[in-house]
């Protein structure tokens, strides 16, 4: 039995839709619930519901075989983990923001990000020196109450930002959903793996064309 982590919360319902459509039976229990193992033994997959940021903990770790995690995790954790198919689900960038008609302060400008590392990387190569202030959520307040001068964050709609009368500076990454495997696992397991991946694979396909 493989056992794949599965992001809880946004990505969730659909990743779960993506299964079902590449005819994974799926019970009712991912439709509800507050079970966080749900194995399907018809399928011989065992489901652990995660937090997204620590999918590619469980994968690198090797308890989960499989996992599902957002690109932008990924480049934040920095786990030793194979990225096998790009979802094309949960569609989001990454970009810097702040107020309008600012410019940055010329020595060390603040920024405020739940993403140290991607931040960090991405203003180096812009041979820019900042001071990052990692914060847990909320990110848009920082430039409001003079924490930050920019914000590194996630964009969907871009309602958060207009609402908060940000705007958006440069687009960074763009970001989707990804599966992830273990490596000893892939090696292991390749020819279940390589079934999951053509399944998926092909339901993405058809959705393009
Ligand atoms: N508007 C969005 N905001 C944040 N993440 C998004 C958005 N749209 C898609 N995503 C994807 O969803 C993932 C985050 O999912 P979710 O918001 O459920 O997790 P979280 O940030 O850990 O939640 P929490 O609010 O509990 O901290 C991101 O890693 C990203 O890949
Ligand atoms: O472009 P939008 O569609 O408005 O989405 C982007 C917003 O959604 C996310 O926040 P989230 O809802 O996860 O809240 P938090 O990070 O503040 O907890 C992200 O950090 C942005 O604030």
């Amino acid at each position: 039995m493989l056992t794949i982590a599965m992001p809880k919360g946004r990505i969730f319902e659909e990743a779960v839709g993506l299964m079902r459509e590449a005819d994974f039976q799926l019970p009712e229990e991912f439709n509800e619930g507050r079970k966080l193992i749900i194995e399907v033994p018809n399928e011989q997959l065992r489901f652990i519901l995660a937090k997204p940021t620590d999918v590619a903990t469980y994968v690198e770790h090797g308890v989960a075989d499989l996992g599902i995690a957002g690109k932008d995790v990924l480049l934040e954790e920095d786990r030793v983990v194979y990225e096998l198919v790009d979802l094309k689900i949960s569609e989001c960038y990454l970009a810097v923001a702040g107020l309008p008609n600012t410019e940055m302060s010329t020595v060390a400008p603040r920024i405020a990000t739940k993403y140290p590392r991607i931040a960090t990387n991405y203003f180096r190569e812009q041979g820019e020196q900042v001071e990052i202030i990692p914060l847990n959520g909320s990110i848009e307040l920082a430039p409001l109450i003079g924490l930050a001068d920019r914000i590194v964050d996630i964009v969907s709609t871009g309602r958060t930002l207009v609402e908060n009368g940000l705007v958006e500076y440069e687009k960074m990454i763009e970001v989707t959903s990804r599966l992830i495997v273990n490596p000893v696992s892939y090696r292991i397991h390749d020819e279940r793996i390589e079934e999951i991946v053509d399944r998926l694979s092909a339901v993405i396909e058809r959705k393009e064309m």
